[in-house]
This record gives C-alpha cells, structure tokens and sequence, in this order.
C-alpha cells in the first residue's frame, strides 16, 4: 500500500472521481499547518511545503487547510503547492474575527465527533448548534459524551440528546478509565476515512486521540483545579493515522461555534420541525404567530419542546443574519469598485 493510499487516498477517488491530475505533479495531503508552512504526506514521505505565488495571492480561504488533497512539485527537498484539489466538503464556522466571513476549519471529512464532557461542559443547545452546522457543511455526526467516571447515571444525559430528535448516534465515553473506547475504535472509526473531534476546550479531545493512538503526540493539559476546565493546549490542527488505518483530525478547543447555513434550506437543517411544518397551514409558514401552525400547535399541546423550538429560532436567525451581512458585504464591495472604476475613467479622461 502506498502512503497516499494510508491517508486515505482511495477514499477521496472514490468521491472526487473526474479529476485529472497533471502527471508531472505530486499528490499530497495536508497534515498539518503552522504559520506559512503546510506538512504535507506524498508517496516519497512528508514533506514540508510553502504555496507557490499564485495560491498565495488568493484570499486566505483559498489556502490549504488539514485535510486538503494538494498538487505539488519538489525541488530540492521542499514542496511548492500549486492547487488545491477540489473538496467534498469543508468544515467551517462563522469567523469569529469577522462576522461576515466562513473560516474553514479542515477539508473532506466522512464524519465528524462533537465530543462534550459530562461535567459543567454538556450543553445540549451547544449539540444542536454543532449538529446543524454539520448538516449544512454536509458532514454526518457522531456524538461523543467523555468523563463518563464523573456522573452516576448517563441515561439523562441520553434522554436530553435524543430530544432533539436527530438520531445522531450517541456515544460515552472515559479515556480516565478505558470505557467505551474500543466501541469507538472498533464501530465508528473505518480504516481509510477522515474523521474529526470538535469541541469546546477541555472536554477531552485530545486525550481521545491519545487512547487511540496508544501514545502521547498531542498535548494534554493537566485539569486546573476546583473549575474542572482543562487549560487550552492544542495549538495547532493535525491529521493523524490512527493504527486501525483510519485518519483523524484533532481540532484546538473552540469557544464559538457560529453557524453559517449552508445549501440546504434552514428549514431542511431542523428535521423535527420540518417534519411539524408539513402540516401547516401556509407553505411559506415561518411558525412565528401564524394561524394553523403545525409547529406552535406542538408546541401548546407540549409535544415539542420549547428548547427545541427557541433553539431553532435562534439558530434560524443567526444564519439569516450571517446570509444578509456578507450580501450587504458583496453590494458594498461592488458599490466601491463601481466608485473606483468611475474615477478611473474621470481621471483618465481629464488626465490628472
Ligand atoms: N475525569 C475525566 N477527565 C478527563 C477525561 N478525559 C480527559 N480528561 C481531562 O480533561 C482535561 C482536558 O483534556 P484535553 O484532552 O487536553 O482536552 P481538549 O479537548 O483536547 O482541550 P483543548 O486542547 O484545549 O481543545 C485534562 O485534564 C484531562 O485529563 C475523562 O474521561 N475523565
Ligand atoms: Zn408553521
């Protein structure tokens, strides 16, 4: 077996199957990523890569991020990335340094792990907004609940998730003692896919990855004191070969998860409340205070949670909202090089 095909090479073939790569070019995949430097795995080993000028002067969006399939060439034994091979599909967030923007967190994901702690981190509001930001980058998800040697009883825990109502598998976990770790390993993680851990900081994702890679390559930071919250020590993104041959990607505990909506309507993102909303009254139904709605009407009679559904509003705007600023960003933009061409011309046309 080649080492593209150990991180997954066949995989990606599979779903990205009418690409042509140039013969006289490298394949690698993004490994890691620190600063201007992008480690790479190609047939020959890893291999430490700068962009080459064109990608450098595309917007940072277009770099690499973990996960990418690159073309590459090698002089000298360094890499110049010249593309990035097309991705079936991107995780990504709301920017939190800039509203009006989607960062891009890893790319060509077969699933992904929202891991919590069953200490004062489970939030079951925080799954949904997770669960929803998945479905709209077109990622399944696993639900991954570690410190289960801090509770006595795990089944309210399961109980306030399967009230979403998305049937997300549902899986718990303590890397302190062992539990569940091998139905991780053995039923979820397949040799050959890509899979990442999100987060919030502290709840453990690196030491999951630890257990699974039966040896300390990433950081873990001692719990500090009474507060129960792990210090944030992840510092970099890295995609590991796990010994079972499946590939995972750890990313830094992340306090913000803002969600940006993606091609599917928002409405096809909530399942319960679509599934509520086939039977309003109005097609275009927005279940705010409309006569025959199906939505408020479970809501009243207490068969769908106002949990659920105050979450769903939320959620609902935060991406319409997402969606008005980066249109009202574009018209902008293209207000000011209407501007800017105008007094090109003037200028022009007056020569001074
Ligand atoms: N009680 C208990 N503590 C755990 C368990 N798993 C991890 N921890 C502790 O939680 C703290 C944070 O663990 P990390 O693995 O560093 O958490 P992380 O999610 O990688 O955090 P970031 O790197 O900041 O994103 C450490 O003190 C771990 O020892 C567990 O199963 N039970
Ligand atoms: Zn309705």
């Amino acid at each position: 077996m080649t080492s593209l095909d150990q991180y997954g090479w066949l995989r990606y073939r599979h779903s990205c199957t009418s690409i042509e790569i140039p013969r006289d070019l490298t394949i690698g995949r993004i490994v890691s990523i620190k600063g201007f430097k992008y480690y790479t795995v190609t047939e020959e080993g890893e291999l430490e890569c700068d962009l080459s000028g064109r990608l450098l002067y595309l917007p940072s969006t277009d770099h690499p991020k973990t996960g990418d399939w690159v073309t590459l060439t090698v002089y000298d034994r360094a890499g110049y990335i010249i593309s990035v091979l097309p991705r079936y599909n991107e995780l990504s967030r709301r920017n939190p340094g800039a509203a009006t923007e989607r960062q891009l967190l890893a790319a060509n994901i077969d699933a992904a792990f929202i891991v919590q702690g069953l200490d004062r981190d489970f939030n079951v509001m925080r799954l949904e907004r997770y669960l929803v930001q998945l479905a709209a980058c077109n990622i399944p998800a696993n639900i991954v609940l570690n410190k289960t040697d801090l509770v006595d009883d795990t089944l309210p825990y399961l109980d306030a998730v399967q009230a979403l109502g998305r049937g997300v598998p549902v899986l718990f976990c303590s890397t302190h003692t062992g539990v569940g770790m091998r139905a991780l390993q053995d039923e979820l993680l397949l040799p050959g896919h890509t899979y990442v851990l999100i987060g919030s900081s502290g709840v453990g994702k690196s030491s999951l990855l630890n257990a699974l890679l039966h040896q300390e390559q990433q950081a873990t930071a001692t719990t500090s004191g009474s507060n129960q919250k792990g210090r944030h020590t992840t510092t970099t993104r890295d995609l590991f070969r796990l010994p079972n041959g499946s590939l995972l990607i750890d990313t830094p505990g992340m306090r913000e998860f803002g969600v940006t909506g993606g091609e599917a309507t928002s409405e096809d993102l909530f399942p319960v409340i679509s599934s509520l909303a086939a039977s309003c009254r109005f097609t275009d139904c927005q279940h705010l205070d409309e006569q025959g709605c199906a939505v408020l009407a479970a809501l009243h009679n207490g068969s769908l949670s106002e949990a659920v559904y105050d979450s769903y509003l939320k959620l609902k705007k935060e991406m319409r909202r997402f969606e008005i600023d980066v249109s009202d960003k574009k018209r902008l933009n293209k207000q000011f090089g209407k501007i800017a061409r105008e007094a090109k011309n003037h200028r022009k046309k007056y020569k001074y």
